[in-house]
C-alpha cells in the first residue's frame, strides 16, 4: 500500500473512531485534493462537460428532477464514455457505449458492484433484500428469489391480473356513468393498479382494492416515497459513512434528531413497511404451518408469490436459507420494484398511444379480433402473442425507460474497451483503464437511444421497429453490436446478476392491464402540458403557467371514453 493510501486508511479510521461528519468531509477534500495534486487524472483524454460546482461537480444536474435533457445531451455531446464529476473534483465516468456496457454488465460483472450509496440506504430503508446486498449474500438471495418469477409459477398469476384489470375497467365506466366527467388521472389510477396487482400476486394481500374514486392513505404514501428519496440524493451520497457511524441505536436517534422533512417522512415509511412486510411473513408462515399440519403439500391455492418463496426457502440447504430478516426485505423490494416501475411504464404508454390514435386503434382492432367480437378474457400464449401490443410495450420501454440509469462502483480495478467515435467499427476501439473507487453511471436511456446500435430513427417512438415484414413478433432488432439488455437486446431491465428479477412478471402485468383497458376504453390527450420528472424512477406531472407563474402538480389527465362497442 503506497504511503498516500496508509494515510488516507489512517485518517478514515481516525474519522470514524471521532463519528464526525465534518471531519469526514475534510478528509474527502483533502484525499481528493491531495491525490489530484500527485496522480495524474486516469481520464484526462474522456470527453465530459465542465464541473458546475467545485462542492458538488455535476451532481446537481445529473440528479435534477429536471435532469433528463442533460442525461441525453451528455451522450449526444461528448459520446459513449464521458467524464462527469462528483462531490469535490471526484472523477466519474457516464457510459453508454455497447462494448464497454458488455464488460461492466456481464464479461467483468464482478468488478463492479452496486455502489454502497445505494445498497446502504435501500438497507435502512427497505431491509436486507435483494437491492440491498451485495457479492455472495446477493448470489444466495438470487438463487432463491428468481425461480419464483419463472414462467409456469408468473402463468398461474394471469387471471389475478385479469380481476384486477377488470375491477379498474368497471370503476372507470362507473365514474364515466356518474359523472359525465371523461378526463382521468390514469397515472393516479395505473398507480393504484399496480399496487394493486403486487399485492394480490405476490403477498396475497390487497392494499386498494380500487373501488373508491380515491386511492388509500397506504398507496398515496408509497406513491411519495421513491420521489422524496430522490430528493435526498445529494445527501445519500453521505450514506456509506453514516452507516458506520456508532451503534444501530445510535444511527436511529441520529435519524430521528435530523430536522428535515424528507429523511423523516422516509423514516416513517420504512417503519411502516417493515411492520407491514413481518406481519405479512408471520401470517404466511402460519398459514403454510397449518397445510403442513393438515397434510396439505401442493401450492396450487395459494397463488401468491411470498408463499412460494417461503416453500424454496423451507427446502433450501443450510446455509442457502434467507433469515426472516431477509425474506422481509425481499417484501418490501419486491412491492417497491414493481409499484412505481410499472405504473410508469403503462402511464407512458397511455400518453403515448393518446397522442397517436391510428397505432392506439391498431392495438384495439389487434385485441378484439384476438377475443373474437366477444368480451372474453385471452388465455397467456394469446394474450403475449398479439404483435402490436408487444411492439408497443418493446418501443415504449426501449425509448423511454423508467429507470433512466443505475450507477456503479468499479470494486477491481479494470481496462474496458470503447468506441471513441461511438462507431460500431473495430478500428475505432480504445480503452480506458478504471482505476477501483470509480463510480460510473450505466446510461440505460442513452444506450437505448443510440443510432449506432438503433439507426438513425433511434429517438422516434415507432413500434414497428418490432415487427417482422410478416406482421409477426420480432424479438430483437438486429445490430451489428448487441447491448447486454436482458429484454430485447435494450438496457430497460439491465442485464447480467443485477438484472430486474421481475421483468417478465412486469411484460404479463403490463399486458393483461393494457388490453383489458384499450379493449373497453379509447384514450385521447388533453390540452395540458405533461412533462416527465427525472425520479429514481420517472414520473409526469401537468405543468401550467397562471400570470407568468409555472405549477407543476403530479399527474397524467387523459379524456377516457367507452370505445364503440365490438
Ligand atoms: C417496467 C417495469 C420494470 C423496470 C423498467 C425495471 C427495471 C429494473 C432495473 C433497471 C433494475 C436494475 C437496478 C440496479 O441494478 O440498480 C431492476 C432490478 C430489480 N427489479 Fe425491476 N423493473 C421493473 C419491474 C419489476 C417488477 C415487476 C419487479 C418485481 C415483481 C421488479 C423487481 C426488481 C428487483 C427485486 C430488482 C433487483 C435485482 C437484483 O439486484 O438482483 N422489477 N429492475
Amino acid at each position: 500500500m503506497s504511503t498516500t493510501n496508509l494515510t488516507f486508511v489512517s485518517a478514515h479510521i481516525l474519522a470514524v473512531a471521532l463519528g464526525t461528519p465534518l471531519m469526514y468531509l475534510v478528509l474527502i477534500i483533502s484525499k481528493s485534493l491531495l491525490l489530484r495534486q500527485i496522480v495524474p487524472s486516469a481520464f484526462r483524454h474522456i470527453p465530459g462537460p465542465p464541473s458546475q460546482s467545485w462542492v458538488k461537480g455535476n451532481l446537481g444536474q445529473l440528479f435534477n428532477p429536471k435532469g433528463l435533457p442533460f442525461h441525453q445531451r451528455l451522450v449526444d455531446a461528448y459520446g459513449g464514455m464521458v467524464k462527469v464529476y462528483g462531490f469535490f473534483g471526484d472523477e466519474q465516468l457516464y457510459i453508454s457505449d455497447p462494448r464497454a456496457l458488455h464488460n461492466i454488465i456481464l464479461k467483468d460483472h464482478d468488478a463492479f458492484e452496486e455502489t454502497s450509496v445505494f445498497t446502504e440506504t435501500n438497507k435502512v430503508i427497505f431491509g436486507p433484500g435483494l437491492i440491498a446486498v451485495t457479492g455472495d449474500q446477493h448470489r444466495k438471495q438470487r438463487k432463491i428469489v428468481s425461480p419464483i418469477f419463472a414462467l409456469p409459477e408468473l402463468r398461474r398469476l394471469t387471471p389475478v391480473f385479469y380481476d384486477i384489470g377488470e375491477k379498474l375497467v368497471s370503476v372507470i365506466e362507473r365514474e364515466i356513468n356518474v359523472n359525465k366527467d371523461s378526463v382521468f388521472d390514469m397515472s393516479e389510477w395505473v398507480g393504484r393498479t399496480a399496487l394493486e396487482s403486487v399485492g394480490r400476486t405476490i403477498l396475497g394481500h390487497s392494499f386498494d382494492p380500487l373501488d373508491s374514486p380515491s386511492s388509500n392513505p397506504y398507496t398515496a404514501a408509497v406513491k411519495e416515497l421513491i420521489p422524496t428519496i430522490f430528493s435526498l440524493s445529494l445527501v445519500r451520497q453521505f450514506a456509506p459513512f453514516l452507516s458506520k457511524l456508532g451503534s444501530p441505536s445510535f444511527r436511529r436517534r441520529l435519524v430521528e434528531w435530523t430536522p428535515n422533512q424528507a429523511v423523516q417522512k422516509v423514516k416513517e415509511m420504512s417503519d411502516a413497511m417493515h411492520t407491514a412486510a413481518m406481519g405479512i411473513l408471520k401470517s404466511k408462515k402460519e398459514e403454510l404451518g397449518k397445510r403442513e399440519e393438515n397434510g396439505v403439500d401442493d401450492m396450487a391455492e395459494s397463488r401468491d408469490v411470498i408463499s412460494t418463496l417461503l416453500r424454496a426457502n423451507e427446502k433450501a440447504a443450510f446455509g442457502e436459507k434467507l433469515s426472516d430478516d431477509e425474506l422481509a426485505g425481499q417484501i418490501t423490494v419486491l412491492i417497491f420494484g414493481a409499484q412505481d416501475t410499472t405504473s410508469s411504464s403503462l402511464s407512458r404508454m397511455l400518453h403515448l398511444l393518446a397522442s397517436h390514435p391510428a397505432i392506439q386503434a391498431k392495438v384495439r382492432e389487434e385485441i378484439r379480433t384476438a377475443m373474437g367480437g366477444e368480451q372474453r378474457r385471452l388465455g397467456f400464449e394469446e394474450i403475449m402473442g398479439l404483435p402490436w401490443l408487444d411492439a408497443v410495450m418493446k418501443e415504449t420501454l426501449r425509448l423511454y425507460p423508467p429507470v433512466p440509469f443505475v450507477r456503479r462502483t468499479a470494486i477491481k480495478e479494470r481496462t474496458i474497451p470503447y468506441s471513441k467515435s461511438g462507431s460500431l467499427d473495430d478500428d475505432e476501439i480504445t480503452a480506458v483503464m478504471i482505476p477501483e473507487g470509480t463510480t460510473i453511471f450505466v446510461s440505460i436511456a442513452g444506450s437505448n437511444r443510440l443510432e449506432s446500435v438503433w439507426g438513425p430513427d433511434a429517438k422516434e417512438w415507432r413500434p414497428e421497429r418490432w415487427l417482422n415484414p410478416d406482421g409477426d413478433i420480432k424479438e430483437v432488432v438486429e445490430n451489428k453490436v448487441r447491448l447486454p439488455g436482458i429484454y430485447s437486446g435494450m438496457m430497460s431491465f439491465l442485464g447480467g446478476s443485477r438484472s430486474c428479477v421481475g421483468y417478465r412478471f412486469a411484460q404479463i402485468e403490463m399486458k393483461i392491464i393494457l388490453a383489458t383497458l384499450l379493449s373497453k376504453f379509447t384514450f385521447a390527450a388533453t390540452r395540458d402540458e405533461v412533462v416527465w420528472n427525472l425520479s429514481q424512477i420517472i414520473s409526469s406531472s401537468v405543468r401550467t403557467v397562471n400570470n407568468g407563474e409555472v405549477e407543476e402538480k403530479k399527474g397524467l389527465p387523459l379524456i377516457v371514453q367507452c370505445a364503440p362497442n365490438m
